[in-house]
């Protein structure tokens, strides 16, 4: 894995860039309805090498430019209140206004006269949100191209260009633009609808971050085994080495990757067998609300999404008094609906959201609906979502900031580096959570503390890295899917010691027999060995599945044994034991 040398001059930079980021922030808290607040910090995001954040920022300003603009929209006084301030107070603006910081094209291109003079009657305030909503434009290009979405930066530099068809730096963006999209698309000619829009973004603990636990201290590992007391008797949650994985373009044969793997371990958690366990005894059985899917009016329970019993005179199943065709499985399932999420989202007309996705999205509307539940946990529960228990502990597959510092330039952009591992896309972590929080009814400028772009990222990092997900019968796709915040503490391994099934509740018990016969039943301190893939795959397809989930090749002994095999086979055949891997194109554990 490489990350970039910074000297002291960089640091120091980060250092002042990150300061900035915290003033701003402060500010808006203060003043959530300023655009221009908006603009400065995605330039700072900018400048910190976070163009997915700088996307975010930038869209909120140009939503806040239409409230400025529209005296019927819901935020047009505060927005426009905003705004005269700034134009009284802030000498600055037609500076900020011009280009962009340290990504911009052309440094002196798109200059506009403007004379604020003071003044902050109509004319003045429409020639500044006419030039900061091109300053979104052009932000929001950028940035995007930056994290490989392009679709949505053509669509946005294009709206930009309808309003400025002059604007240099949005020209420049656009040739930008369709470069990349022609060497993706191996084409001279680009459609805007076959470009790519799924990309990449940092997946880490944002220096910022304060909200992420010590997951291997001992108050966390007490609080984590005092939760699991009460979904299982016999085992106990403690910290482990556990090999790291490296991704599969690194060496390609078990000898390459098992000298590199065997001098670097890294510190998690697992769950631990804690006296012995009879082959068939339960492991755990845990209930969680953190589920979501992704089927429009099916029979499915609200709270856990198991299919609702048969509707008979006698069915346990209840709907919510208030509002319609929110059902549940019993008095039970309402209960924990009631104390933990709905509440937020009862009678909210927020059904339909992610419903019935092309299939093609089908995983990534899972994901914006685990988001909207965890929104609604919050709301309920009147908590951050980050402190949310379910979510506060869960693996998150972070790297360290200083491993994602890769420079990025729009010129000649190959795209984002690849050691960003966050899927990323405007619609999924941009503009989806944005809906979904409207349709709640929540204000997106005044709760920016529970719901800014960082909180997002890092709760899809944390759902990736853990949810389970069921396939529809009828067509393969991923429908349901949920975190299971103590299931999801046990390890993988492709000799597996328990087997799960999840039907409303997680169950896990100690398999009868093991995948090759041998007899079953866990000793007192043994490792719990979950499975997050068929094992009864071949050696080849487990590794490229773990690939794209865990995040590198399985270096189980089951897995070193079999690919040896495997290349023994081949070498024996002639054929050579080179094994051709696919780049990673998502990390997560519902594909
Ligand atoms: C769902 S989490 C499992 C629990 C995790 N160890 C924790 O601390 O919460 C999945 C992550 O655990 C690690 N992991 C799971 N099984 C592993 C294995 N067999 N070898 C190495 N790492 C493993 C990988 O980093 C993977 O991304």
């Amino acid at each position: 894995m490489s990350s970039v040398v910074m000297d002291s001059d960089d640091e120091l930079d980060i250092v002042q860039l990150l300061t900035k980021r915290r003033e701003l922030t402060q500010a808006l808290l203060d003043s959530p309805y300023d655009l221009i607040l908006y603009l400065k910090r995605a330039i700072v995001y900018s400048d910190l090498g976070y163009p997915d954040l700088a996307a975010g920022d930038g869209y909120r300003a140009l939503l806040l430019c239409d409230e400025v603009r529209d005296e019927d929209f819901e935020y047009h006084d505060q927005a426009l209140s905003a705004l005269r301030t700034q134009i009284q107070e802030n000498s600055e603006l037609p500076i900020l206004l011009r280009h962009h910081g340290a990504d911009h094209v052309d440094p002196h291109g798109g200059v506009v006269a403007m004379d604020l003079d003071g003044g902050v009657g109509d004319t003045t305030v429409a020639n500044l949100v006419h030039r900061a909503s091109i300053r979104c434009y052009q932000i929001l290009s950028i940035s995007l191209l930056l994290c490989g979405s392009l679709k949505s930066a053509l669509d946005f530099c294009t709206r930009g260009l309808a309003t400025d068809h002059n604007d240099e730096e949005l020209l420049q963006a656009k040739e930008y633009i369709l470069e990349m999209g022609r060497r993706k698309l191996k084409s001279s000619d680009v459609d805007i609808n076959d470009l790519p829009d799924q990309g990449l973004a940092r997946r880490e603990v944002y220096p910022w971050n304060d909200h992420e636990p010590d997951r291997c201290s001992d108050e966390t590992l007490r609080f984590l085994n005092r939760e699991l007391s009460a979904v299982s008797s016999n085992c106990e949650i403690k910290a482990t080495e556990l090999p790291t994985l490296l991704d599969g373009s690194i060496g390609s044969s078990d000898t390459d990757r098992t000298s590199i793997n065997s001098v670097t371990t890294n510190l998690q958690l697992g769950v631990f067998a804690k006296c012995d366990i009879a082959p068939g005894e339960t492991v755990l059985d845990e209930y969680s609300v953190l589920t979501a899917n992704n089927r429009l009016k099916d029979t499915l329970c609200d709270a856990c999404s198991t299919e609702l019993p048969p509707l008979a005179p006698d069915s346990s199943v209840v709907g919510c008094p208030d509002c319609d065709d929110i059902m549940f499985c019993n008095e039970e399932c309402l209960g924990r609906a009631q104390e933990s999420y709905h509440p937020a989202v009862c009678d909210m007309d927020i059904d339909a959201i992610g419903k019935d996705p092309d299939p093609k999205e089908s995983p990534n509307a899972l994901y914006l609906l685990l988001l909207a539940r965890t929104f609604a946990m919050a709301a309920t529960q009147e908590c951050h979502p980050l402190d949310l228990k379910e979510v506060k502990f869960i693996w998150g597959d972070f790297l360290p900031s200083a491993a994602n510092a890769f420079p990025t330039t729009p010129k000649g952009s190959a795209g984002p580096p690849p050691i960003w591992t966050l899927p990323f896309s405007f619609a999924a972590n941009i503009s989806g959570p944005l809906h979904v929080l409207e349709k709640m009814d929540i204000d997106i400028y005044a709760s920016i503390a529970n719901y800014d772009l960082w909180i997002f990222n890092t709760l899809y990092s944390k759902f990736r890295g853990t949810a389970s997900a069921r396939v529809s019968l009828r067509d393969g796709r991923p429908e349901v899917a949920a975190v299971h915040p103590l299931w999801c503490l046990a390890n993988h391994d492709c000799d597996p010691n328990v087997q799960w099934e999840w039907g409303g509740r997680m169950r896990l018990w100690s398999r009868e027999k093991r995948y090759d016969g041998r007899s079953g039943g866990i000793k007192s301190g043994e490792e719990i060995l979950n499975h997050y893939c068929d094992i009864d795959l071949k050696v080849q397809d487990r590794r490229e599945w773990a690939n794209g989930s865990l995040g590198g090749w399985c270096m189980c002994n089951r897995c070193k044994r079999e690919s040896a095999e495997e290349e023994e086979k081949k070498r024996l055949n002639g054929h050579g034991a080179e094994l051709e891997q696919e780049g990673i194109e998502e990390h997560d554990m519902l594909n």
